[in-house]
């Protein structure tokens, strides 16, 4: 394409089913309707598959996986490397249709078509590098001979608020390894994902090797494809509610499971800290995406010596930030994805207002079209606010002040989540100390933003299962076969 227009980058993108390598409407040629968050109105009508096509993908992944298994694997890499050079090379164009689809302001859809990239570029190099081991048994006699393979047919479902790397950090690993696959994007994001699909295509992908699913029937479509039990994996991010429904149909066939789920993010700032970095940190653990990450600071701690003026600077900063539709030059605060966000986010903040809370900027949805809600900050929250406990997933930064580290540690690690926290502190040792003590997958040690192609980005407790990217990211899509020799 070359020219980038609003309606150029939505009429580009192919609105079908990719099965098997084809283009195909859903049956009954049944559409739904993509939104822009920003107007309400509709972009454009896509497939929306039925039980039956979800089967025909299935069929296609099972059907294709045992050729693309002894496909060499240096092939797979280059496959990847030619997505990942398209991606860069249509950087500007895939940046749009994601905003007009998702609200991120360009600038971050931008960064999000970098960073979905890198995760391409990190697999085709992980690709060749899956290794075994050959040793001595212990008695000396056998020889242990260990081998890796991949998984399987995969399911992957990925979430509307990074609807392009949330695919490619699953896609890249699964085809690195020699999986075949069956995605399904969110309803509200299916174009980015649609894109991707033409791209991967048009660098060789193989038929039947990714097949793509857009619906509005969720469960109704992918349920009987967990249970069915010719998938051998499912790779989901998402909710922790949902997961955990995914988690007990993935039980009926004993599936092997990636789950990215929900946070609840702790941001921890001590007296010592450097106070400007951390306000910059926390802008960017705040804001990144519109808060709507799994990776968004949730709860603010911060040391009495500091917190006054913390909060002064953090207001301020929230305060000046320029709300719009993403496309508009200079908008950082684009809308919310849908009117449900805006409720959820709504309640929460009235929730702690009532117990309490004092609103130091924000505080109300913004007048007019589109779903968005002011940049607040909340001082004074108490620890029994629903949002202490619940993803805010919106641009809410809640503060409560702390005296001692211990106190600080209680209420960090006082959730049920445990992806992400992040911690600002000059003094190494408390630094390591506190690291240590937190509760979570990933620590920002005086840094808001984790998230990186080549890192384990990942969660314990109800914040998930298994590793995405990194050396440990192709992992999930391998199986460790060991043969025993009898010399
Ligand atoms: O909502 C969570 C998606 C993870 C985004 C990231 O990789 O930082």
């Amino acid at each position: 394409m070359s020219t980038v227009s609003e309606s150029g980058v939505v009429d580009a993108v192919a609105k079908e089913l990719f099965i098997g390598g084809k283009w195909t409407a859903a049956s009954g040629g049944r559409t739904f309707p993509v939104h822009d968050p920003a107007t309400g109105e509709v972009l454009c009508e896509v497939a929306d598959a039925s039980p039956g096509d979800g089967v025909a993908a299935l069929d296609a992944a099972v059907a294709a996986q045992a050729e693309w298994a002894q496909h060499p694997p240096r092939e797979r890499g280059e496959i990847l490397r030619r997505s990942y050079d398209a991606l860069m090379r249509r950087q500007e164009e895939l940046a749009l249709l994601m905003t007009l689809e998702m609200g991120k302001p360009l600038a971050e859809a931008r960064g999000e078509i970098a960073y979905a990239a890198e995760f391409f570029r990190w697999f085709a190099e992980e690709a060749v590098r899956i290794d075994g081991g050959f040793a001595t048994a212990p008695n000396g006699t056998g020889r242990f001979l260990v081998t890796k393979q991949p998984v399987g047919p995969s399911i992957l479902i990925t979430p509307w608020n990074f609807p392009m790397a949330m695919g490619t950090r699953k896609i890249g690993p699964a085809v690195a390894a020699g999986c075949t696959m069956v995605i399904k994007p969110a309803a509200q994001t299916p174009l980015s994902m649609l894109a991707l699909t033409q791209i991967l295509a048009d660098a060789g992908l193989p038929d039947g090797v990714l097949n793509v699913l857009t619906t509005t029937d969720s469960g109704g479509v992918m349920e009987p494809l967990i249970r069915d039990g010719r998938a051998r994996k499912l790779s989901f991010t998402g909710s922790t509610a949902v997961g955990r429904k995914l988690l007990e149909q993935c039980s009926d066939k004993v599936l092997r499971t990636s789950m990215e789920l929900g946070g609840n993010a702790p941001f921890l700032v001590f007296d010592d800290a450097d106070l400007d970095a951390a306000v910059d940190g926390a802008m960017q653990a705040k804001m990144r995406n519109i808060g709507e990450a799994c990776t968004a600071a949730n709860r603010f701690y911060v040391q009495r010596g500091i917190a006054d003026e913390f909060s002064r600077r953090l207001t301020e900063r929230m305060a000046a930030l320029p709300i719009g539709r993403g496309t508009e030059d200079g908008v950082v605060v684009g809308p919310l994805i849908d009117e449900a966000a805006v409720e959820k986010v709504t309640t929460l903040v009235n929730d702690a207002a009532q117990r309490g809370a004092r609103v130091l900027t924000g505080g109300s949805t913004v007048d007019g079209p589109g779903n968005f809600y002011q940049p607040t900050v909340l001082t004074d929250v108490p620890a029994d606010a629903r949002m202490a406990a619940e993803e805010i997933f919106g641009p809410v930064a809640p503060i409560s002040v702390f005296d001692t580290e211990e106190e600080a540690l209680a209420a960090a690690n006082d959730t049920e989540y445990g992806l992400v926290s992040y911690v600002y502190t000059n003094d190494l040792k408390r630094a390591l100390r506190v690291c240590e003590r937190l509760e979570a997958g990933m620590v920002g040690l005086n840094q808001g933003i984790v998230s990186n192609p080549a890192a384990p980005f990942g969660g314990i407790k109800q914040s998930g299962l298994g590793r995405e990217g990194g050396t440990v990211g192709i992992d999930e899509f391998l199986e460790t076969k060991y043969i025993a020799v009898n010399l």
